[in-house]
């Protein structure tokens, strides 16, 4: 068994978790924007490890996202009770319908709109990070950028601090591994009417780091 595998979005993530580790059994690896891209490399690494007799004994989908306005504030730490695949459905005149309710097969749903993160993770997670915030994730494939989409979702999930768009897709390759899962996220911008000037990336990137302890 090996240690943590920790994936991120881009370098730039995955250099800032670095930054505040010093522990060599934690792998820090950038896997792509987007649930398909980070879903598919994580479940590669995962597997590349099983079948080298040394499988990671957790995934921790780790970056920066953007946050609820009034829920949490850019800079602020989260961590995921769930992850949550925010536009898998289907649009209707009377609003979204996840894809738990089209009434599909179980057998065809797989894990459904979300994953929990594991329980014995999360709790480690949130003893090492007490000031964290705690809620569900959003993975969403298009960064919400209109105050109908947001206010849209925030009504949606009452229970989410976040948007990113990586999260699930980890969740669903580390579920397929049977490996436990958390995602751990710091906010750079509030979710709202596009402004890319508003985004704090320095602010999450530190904030990154300063939690980055946690995952040792
Ligand atoms: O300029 C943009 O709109 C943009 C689009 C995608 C990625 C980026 C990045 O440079 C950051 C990578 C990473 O950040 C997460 N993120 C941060 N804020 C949000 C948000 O408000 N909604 C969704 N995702 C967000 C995401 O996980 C990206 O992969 C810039």
């Amino acid at each position: 068994m090996t240690g943590l595998l920790v994936v991120t979005a881009v370098s730039a993530e995955a250099e800032a978790v670095r930054a505040g580790l010093d522990d060599q059994a934690v792998t820090v690896l950038p896997v792509g924007v987007g649930p398909a891209a980070a879903g598919a490399a994580t479940a590669r690494l995962l597997a590349l490890a099983e079948a080298a007799g040394r499988p990671y004994r957790g995934v921790v989908s780790a970056g920066i996202g953007g946050g609820f306005v009034g829920r949490v504030a850019v800079g602020d730490t989260v961590l995921a009770t769930r992850s949550v695949a925010a536009d898998l459905g289907a649009e209707s005149p009377e609003g979204f319908i996840p894809v738990d309710e089209l009434g599909m097969p179980p057998e065809l749903l797989g894990v459904g709109n979300a994953v929990p993160a594991d329980p014995g993770l999360l709790a480690a997670l949130r003893t090492a990070l007490p000031g964290a915030s705690v809620g569900a994730v959003l993975t969403v494939s298009t960064v919400t950028g209109t105050a109908a989409g947001t206010d849209a979702l925030a009504q949606r999930h009452p229970d989410a601090v976040v948007e990113a768009m990586e999260g699930y897709g980890v969740a669903v390759a580390a579920a397929q591994a049977g490996v436990p899962f958390a995602e751990l996220r710091t906010v750079s911008n509030p979710i709202g009417p596009r402004d890319r000037g508003a985004w704090r990336m320095k602010e999450a990137f530190a904030a990154l780091t300063e939690a980055a302890h946690a995952l040792r």
